[in-house]
């Protein structure tokens, strides 16, 4: 029977010993396969003879795991690659939303959201890639009111999701006042405060600024986006670090006093807390988008490149100082005492000059990620103390090294210093 011991028997191919052998035991001379059907030895040639090794109980155990994992690591190897090109594949979905991705949304809008009664729309505002923004009257008070068309619906989930968590209220992020929904056409309204500047891009291309008034951009800018990537704890309730991952100087908006409010969470991410460990859950996957919806000109070397370490939810902070970086140079490059002498260059995107305002992915990463070029700083800046201060400050934020890129309270406390 097949659960009788059996000898084993080896064919060996000796040029003096055709034929087959036999040998192995545990305890002498025959190896005995008790309950499989394995057969194993060992053979070693000794003085031109071959000869069959015994295998002990330890030996062949050895060999028997040997096997398995000579077996096994290639079938792991095979389904970690898998899974690292998955993921990698769904966060450069993710990063360029240019993947149409099946939308999984079970939320419940009409549920959730008022309708809208008491909201009217006057003139617009701005128009971004997902929605219209309107001025609006509520109530007697001046509001603005971010439209969102239904096949938008996971943009305004996700933007919601951010402007309601707990303690998101701060002066250096635009106030949310609620969400309306319109029957009519089941558009989705988030209503906000009115920031009367509008964009700082639109600001900044009329008003070139003195040295006060242009720290005061900075510093309410660096302010609102250290508050948004914090972790804060109290009385029970926790906001988690919010990454924003489409800061550009379009989604930053200045109010009357001359400072900034960040706005325009729709594609940001909440960094939620996991036993100690940050995880992130990628919202964006389950949006669709197309490639043209990326603000190409503020993503960072290694979004680019896609070359980010997806174990750590770090790399999206610090996605977000490098286009903080970039928005403090266009800040700087309408300041007016850093251009003493010389007239105030009209407003410019960063990397416009040096490449054109049509700029494409090829051309950015070829730039930004292989030649390692950054916006271009005028010379002039190091002859003055703050220009220089300025320039170090820019160039911790938008370093190649993610890891040697200032944190958003330091930008925060090195500008205080200037
Ligand atoms: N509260 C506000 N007060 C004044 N203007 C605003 C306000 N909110 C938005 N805007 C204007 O509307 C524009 C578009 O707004 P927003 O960036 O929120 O829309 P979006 O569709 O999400 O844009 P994006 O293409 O950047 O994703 C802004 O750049 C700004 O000019």
């Amino acid at each position: 029977s097949l659960l009788q011991k059996r000898r084993c028997a080896f064919k060996v191919t000796n040029p003096k010993n055709h034929g087959y052998s036999a040998a192995g035991n545990v305890t002498g001379s025959v190896q005995l396969c008790e309950n499989t059907d394995c057969c194993l030895a060992i053979y070693r040639m000794t003085n031109g003879q071959w000869k069959v090794d015994t295998l002990d109980e330890i030996t062949k155990a050895m060999v028997v795991v040997v096997v398995i994992l000579f077996l096994t690591v290639p079938i792991v190897i095979a389904v970690k690659w898998r899974k690292l090109c998955k993921e990698k594949k769904e966060y450069l979905q993710s990063v360029c939303k240019d993947y149409n991705i099946q939308q999984q949304c079970s939320c419940q809008i009409k549920a959730s959201e008022n309708q809208i009664t008491d909201i009217e729309l006057q003139g617009v505002l701005g128009r971004g890639h997902f929605a219209t923004v309107y001025q609006g009257k509520q109530k007697g008070s001046v509001v603005a009111v971010k439209v969102y068309a239904a096949n938008w619906k996971h943009q305004f989930i996700n933007e919601k999701g951010v402007y309601e968590l707990p303690l998101m209220k701060h002066e250096r992020i635009l106030q949310f006042l609620g969400t309306e929904w319109k029957p009519d056409d089941s558009s989705l309204l988030i209503v906000l405060q009115f920031a009367e500047h509008g964009s700082l891009h639109s600001f900044l291309c009329k008003h070139a600024s003195s040295w006060m008034l242009s720290m005061r951009l900075c510093q309410s800018l660096s302010e609102g986006l250290s508050y948004l990537h914090s972790d804060l704890r109290s009385n029970d309730m926790h906001k988690p670090p919010v990454a924003h991952r489409d800061l550009t100087s379009s989604n930053v908006l200045v109010r009357a006093d001359g400072t900034c409010v960040l706005c325009d969470f729709g594609s940001s991410t909440i960094l939620r807390s996991c036993s100690g460990h940050r995880f992130w859950r990628n919202h964006s996957t389950t949006m669709t988008g197309h490639l043209h919806f990326c603000t190409l000109n503020y993503m960072s070397p290694e979004i680019l490149e896609g070359s980010v370490n997806l174990s750590s939810s770090s790399f999206l902070l610090q996605g977000d100082i490098y286009a903080l970086g970039l928005i403090l140079w266009e800040i700087g490059m309408r300041c007016s005492d850093l251009f003493t002498g010389g007239a105030v260059p009209e407003h410019l995107l960063p990397y416009e000059l040096e490449l054109d305002a049509n700029v494409t992915l090829e051309r950015l990463i070829l730039f930004v990620s292989e030649m390692d070029k950054r916006p271009s700083i005028p010379g002039n800046w190091e002859m003055l103390p703050q220009g220089l201060g300025l320039k170090e400050l820019l160039t911790d934020c938008w370093d190649r090294d993610t890891d040697a890129r200032l944190s958003a309270p330091c930008v925060v406390d090195r500008l205080m210093s200037l």
